[in-house]
């Protein structure tokens, strides 16, 4: 088999590490009031300096302020302002920063071509492990988020974080789920399986996922996906070239978004472009470039936003 595989040439921005919440797994986080948060003439120059660059997709990934903090309208606004700033100096943003309510997403619709919210797993068994301290991981607010997103008709990103002490039953479970929630409101783009990989932050202490089991998962997930929904992984947790190629015969037709750094994973650098051209093309795969939102979902943006979407696909 071959065909063409997508990657989203893109740019993390963080407004704030800081999180009130405590993955096990997390190597992102740093305790709240330890450090400014970003400010946007900072952002400004990384955004100008980026506009001379193949990249389109500027991904907002943030550290959560409690929903009744005092704190939390300034983050957000914050994350509307960057949001806003990518759009001005002419990028797409994606905004991935935990749960919101359902007024704070209708405000970051208005700024964003699609968002994002991992399940990771629907299994409340986790709120006893890796989530004791988490709870923004409460599986039912996580669920809420992606059935709000189908209300606002927000295109959506979604997946599970796998190998944080599910069973593999856990996972026909969550991505059942997901399926329902789309045939409901047709809204998932993609849905990522992203395996757990352990860096040197964090504080469970377990090895990571098999990466040799993720095209099985992967099969088995295109089987209970529709078919319009893209399967993603990101290569640089698949370190063996053979199994990732593995994974993408099984099903994956997207890498997701890659920039300079993996801020959620920075033990892990994505290979050179080059290289990863090399791996594919021996195989038979050709690796395009797509825009942080699906054509068939043009129609849900605002006006202001379409109008960025289209000059992207025209260029
Ligand atoms: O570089 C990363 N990009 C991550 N992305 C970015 C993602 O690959 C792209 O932003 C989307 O495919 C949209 O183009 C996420 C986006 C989401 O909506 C939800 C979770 C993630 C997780 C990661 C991640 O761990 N690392
Ligand atoms: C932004 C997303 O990154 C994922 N995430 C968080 N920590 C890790 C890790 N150690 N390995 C892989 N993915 C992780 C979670 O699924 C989160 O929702
Ligand atoms: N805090 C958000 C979440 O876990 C996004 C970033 S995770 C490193 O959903
Ligand atoms: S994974 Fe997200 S919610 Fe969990 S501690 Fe890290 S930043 Fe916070």
């Amino acid at each position: 088999m071959s065909g063409i595989v997508t990657y989203s040439p893109a740019y993390t921005l963080v407004p704030t590490y800081e999180c009130f919440n405590l993955c096990g797994y997390c190597n992102f986080r740093i305790d709240p009031g330890k450090e400014p948060w970003m400010t946007l003439s900072a952002a400004e120059n990384t955004l100008q300096a980026l506009q001379k660059q193949d990249i389109c997709e500027i991904l907002i990934l943030s550290g959560e302020v409690h929903p009744k903090s005092l704190r939390r309208q300034p983050w957000l606004q914050l994350i509307y302002d960057l949001c806003e700033l990518a759009l001005r100096l002419g990028f797409l943003p994606h905004t991935n920063v935990g749960p919101l309510s359902f007024q704070e997403m209708q405000q970051l619709k208005t700024v964003n071509v699609s968002m994002g919210l991992m399940l990771e797993q629907l299994t409340p068994t986790l709120l006893s492990t890796v989530h004791r301290h988490a709870p923004s991981k409460i599986p039912e607010l996580r669920l809420q988020q992606l059935a709000w997103a189908g209300e606002l008709q927000i295109p959506f990103t979604t997946g599970l974080l796998l190998g944080i002490g599910e069973t593999p039953q856990d996972w026909w479970e969550t991505l059942d789920a997901i399926a329902q929630l789309h045939s409901r409101y047709r809204h998932i783009q993609e849905v990522i399986l992203q395996p757990y990989s352990p860096g040197n932050q964090q504080t469970w202490d377990a090895p990571g996922f098999e990466p040799r089991q993720l095209p099985e998962v992967i099969a088995k997930a295109r089987k209970i996906l529709p078919a319009e929904i893209t399967i993603q992984i990101p290569p640089n947790l698949v370190p063996d070239p053979d199994w990732l190629l593995a994974c993408i015969e099984a099903g994956a037709g997207d890498l997701g978004g890659i920039g300079p750094k993996d801020e959620v994973n920075p033990d892990y650098p994505h290979l050179t472009h080059e290289h990863l051209l090399q791996i594919l093309n021996s195989a038979g795969w050709r690796l395009t470039p797509r825009l942080p939102i699906c054509p068939q979902y043009d129609q849900w943006l605002p006006q202001h936003l379409h109008t960025v979407v289209q000059s992207w696909r025209n260029r």
